[in-house]
């Protein structure tokens, strides 16, 4: 997952591959709830680890069921052993449900219903999304809750209830806000229906049907078949009770899949060969969302698929403009005001109140944003409309607010396609940790970028800073790194291993030896040859000077020139060394030459090696830096020099490494089209 402040993505010409979909947020979090309240033990496979995930987890844990692992692991079913339908006389939590609606919504509605002393709390946008005519409907049962800041808001408490004489009558809840506030009656009441039967009956239109169609094919699944009379009242049979069903699969999340199928639509080719094949649901998905796929064709995408897949390609192109109810594909629909930027004319979106109330006002977030790349676009109470850039010079490079709102995250990565060749700039990228923590990942594995992804050179001598600025560069744009004199130290190292001299008669030697390497740098910077860890055996100033030594030979830079490149990838790539901006990257975005004289390297040097517990010497490292710098810098091949728009840093003693990297982002940032991001 990308933790980045911003992620900067390049333009992007084409996509096309295949995609595995994490687990769906709505089936995950109400199986985990039906489990604990289930008796007998679940193994759930395929959950989605998420934010959302991981409140309901703690919440679950912290009510006493047991849950192994104690987490959602990859490739590792989730036992939960359930409370079986009762907690303690004395149970007792404050539970943190973040902005997690699928959590806070139906615990409230358990734990009301089966009693206790809880606190429900959440991020400050929670303490914004309205519960009150789910409070409302419990407290006619006799459910004791009571609001801790602002009515009709959480936080709550709740308490222990009172069902006398309440349970007869049918219970009113209101269905036009959210459809969340049946579900989770719809999972809480089986509770109290061991005797008798409870009816629901719903105040107003029901909105978003599928996913209360979710809820009842979940409730089956747990051995509760609750009757739907037409959408308006539903009846809970007495003698219900929760069973485990044994082992669930969750499918994977439709709504995800949303951005999928569009950036079939946009991106892929126009010859009909290339597609994008999506895995983890399919057409037969229980999922309302599923039923974007049809939106989707109506805008001219060519969707085809099966019982775990779907396949889609570009068809109509541009693409057409829609005029929609999307009141049953709530989510997902915004997809589909992202897919209108490339539309023939003007997208109207309809029935969509409830996205006022969801993780942000999502209509103000999504007109707001799509302005500032240039579309025009008119907002209601209930709809969006929005009319694309008129023509190519209309589109605009934007920083995109993504207020916390993993789908506005996910939905603008597609503005990325735009006809300008602009860049995209998606603010706050973890937000798409809520449902889909590798989405941007996942979106790399797919695309092409119209130009190979950016890389900022950083070359200059030993100890000059150059791999401590590269890397904390690399880590505030969440771009790849190169270490390339790592690279040389390992061709040293095997060498020297090998019993073959460093020495030119033996250099096409050398290369070949290098060119069997198997090398891994893993995501925490640890060095790996083969299986043995070498972090700490190619970092000696002998490395340093084996390998200054064998970068001196063409064959062995030949050898490495090919490795270096494919470090290359999206969204970037931070490469040091003291060739990068000459040789290996000359088209590099930017490239920075970092200086300081040899006695102030030899200081940090040394410093740098009495931290590790290394042995030094300040002579002798002067000296060594000093022969060093000469050999880099005279050799024949690629020698050490500043490019010739290589921007100069003086790394000098009285700078610190803070400085050193906001100079790099501060040039970096003023090759960058965005302006200054308008908050709302
Ligand atoms: N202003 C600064 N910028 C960068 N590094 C600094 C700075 N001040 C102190 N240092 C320290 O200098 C030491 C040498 O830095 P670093 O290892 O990044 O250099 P390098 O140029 O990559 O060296 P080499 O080419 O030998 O790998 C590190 O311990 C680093 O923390
Ligand atoms: N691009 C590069 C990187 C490194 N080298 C050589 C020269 C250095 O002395 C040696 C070790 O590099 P360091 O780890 O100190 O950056 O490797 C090179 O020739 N070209």
């Amino acid at each position: 997952m990308f933790t980045t402040a911003f992620l900067d993505l390049p333009h992007l010409a084409s996509a096309h591959g295949c995609v595995q979909l994490p687990g769906s947020k709505s089936i995950s979090n109400r199986v985990l709830l039906l489990a604990a309240l289930s008796h007998g033990t679940t193994v759930l496979h395929d959950l989605l680890d998420s934010d959302d995930t991981r409140v309901m987890l703690d919440a679950l844990h912290a009510l006493g069921c047991t849950i192994t692992p104690g987490q959602v692991t990859p490739g590792q079913p989730l036992h939960i052993t359930g409370l079986g339908g009762a907690l303690p006389a004395d149970a007792a939590a404050t539970l943190f449900l973040g902005n997690a609606g699928t959590a806070m919504r139906p615990l409230t509605a358990a734990l009301a219903v089966l009693g206790g002393q809880f606190e429900m709390t959440g991020i400050a946008r929670m303490y914004e999304r309205p519960i009150g005519d789910l409070v409302d409907a419990l407290r006619q049962l006799g459910c004791q809750i009571d609001y801790l800041g602002t009515p009709g808001y959480p936080p709550l408490k709740i308490g222990h209830p009172d069902f006398a004489a309440h349970l007869a009558a049918p219970i009113r809840v209101r269905g036009d806000v959210s459809s969340q506030f049946l579900t989770s009656l719809l999972m809480a009441l089986p509770l109290l229906a061991r005797t008798q039967a409870i009816t629901i009956d719903v105040q107003g239109e029901l909105i978003s049907k599928p996913y209360i169609h979710i809820t009842l094919e979940l409730l089956a699944r747990f051995g509760i078949r609750v009757e739907n009379h037409g959408w308006q009242r539903f009846v809970i049979p007495a003698g219900s009770h929760y069973q485990s069903p044994g082992a669930i699969h969750v499918e994977a999340d439709a709504s995800s899949a949303s951005y999928f199928i569009a950036l079939g639509a946009i991106a892929t080719g126009d010859n009909g060969q290339k597609s994008i094949k999506i895995e983890g649901v399919g057409l037969d998905s229980i999922q309302g969302d599923i039923r974007f796929a049809e939106a989707a064709q109506a805008m001219g995408a060519v969707v085809t698929g099966g019982p775990n897949w779907l396949q889609v390609q570009r068809g109509a192109w541009p693409l057409k403009a829609i005029d929609l109810d999307c009141n049953h594909i709530p989510d997902a629909a915004m997809t589909l005001a992202a897919m209108a930027l490339y539309a023939d004319g003007t997208t109207t979106l309809r029935n969509i109140a409830s996205w006022r109330v969801k993780e942000t006002d999502r209509i103000a977030a999504m007109a707001c944003e799509l302005r500032k790349l240039g579309a025009t676009v008119e907002e209601g109470a209930d709809f969006i409309r929005i009319t694309p850039p008129a023509s190519v010079q209309d589109w605009q490079a934007a920083s995109i607010h993504t207020y916390d709102d993993h789908r506005v995250a996910m939905c603008f990565s597609l503005a990325a396609f735009n006809p300008a060749g602009l860049p995209v700039r998606i603010e706050d990228p973890q937000c798409v940790a809520k449902t889909f923590p590798d989405y941007f990942e996942a979106l790399f594995t797919l695309v092409q970028p119209s130009v190979p992804a950016p890389v900022i050179c950083i070359d200059g001598p030993t100890a000059s800073g150059k791999g401590t600025v590269a890397s904390l560069v690399a880590q505030r744009l969440g771009f790849a790194l190169l270490d390339s004199g790592a690279l040389y130290r390992i061709a040293g190292l095997a060498a020297t291993r090998a019993g073959i001299p460093l020495e030119a008669a033996h250099a096409q030697q050398i290369a070949d030896l290098v060119a069997t390497l198997h090398i891994v740098f893993t995501p925490d910077q640890r060095v790996l040859l083969g299986a043995e860890d070498i972090s700490l055996a190619i970092r000696t100033e002998a490395a340093g000077m084996n390998a200054s030594r064998v970068s001196a030979f063409p064959a062995v830079r030949q050898a490495l020139l090919q490795l270096q490149r494919d470090f290359r990838r999206l969204p970037g790539l931070v490469a040091d060394g003291r060739d990068m901006g000459t040789v290996i990257f000359p088209d590099a975005a930017l490239k920075v030459y970092l200086s300081a004289s040899a006695q102030c390297r030899a200081e940090r040097r040394f410093k740098q090696l009495i931290d590790k517990g290394l042995s030094a010497n300040i002579a002798d490292l002067l000296a060594d830096l000093q022969a060093r710098d000469a050999r880099d810098m005279q050799r024949s091949a690629a020698p050490l020099k500043p490019a010739e728009d290589a921007l100069h840093w003086d790394n000098h003693a009285e700078r610190t490494i803070e400085q050193a990297v906001q100079q790099v982002l501060a040039w970096w940032e003023q090759r960058q089209p965005f302006a200054a991001a308008q908050r709302p």
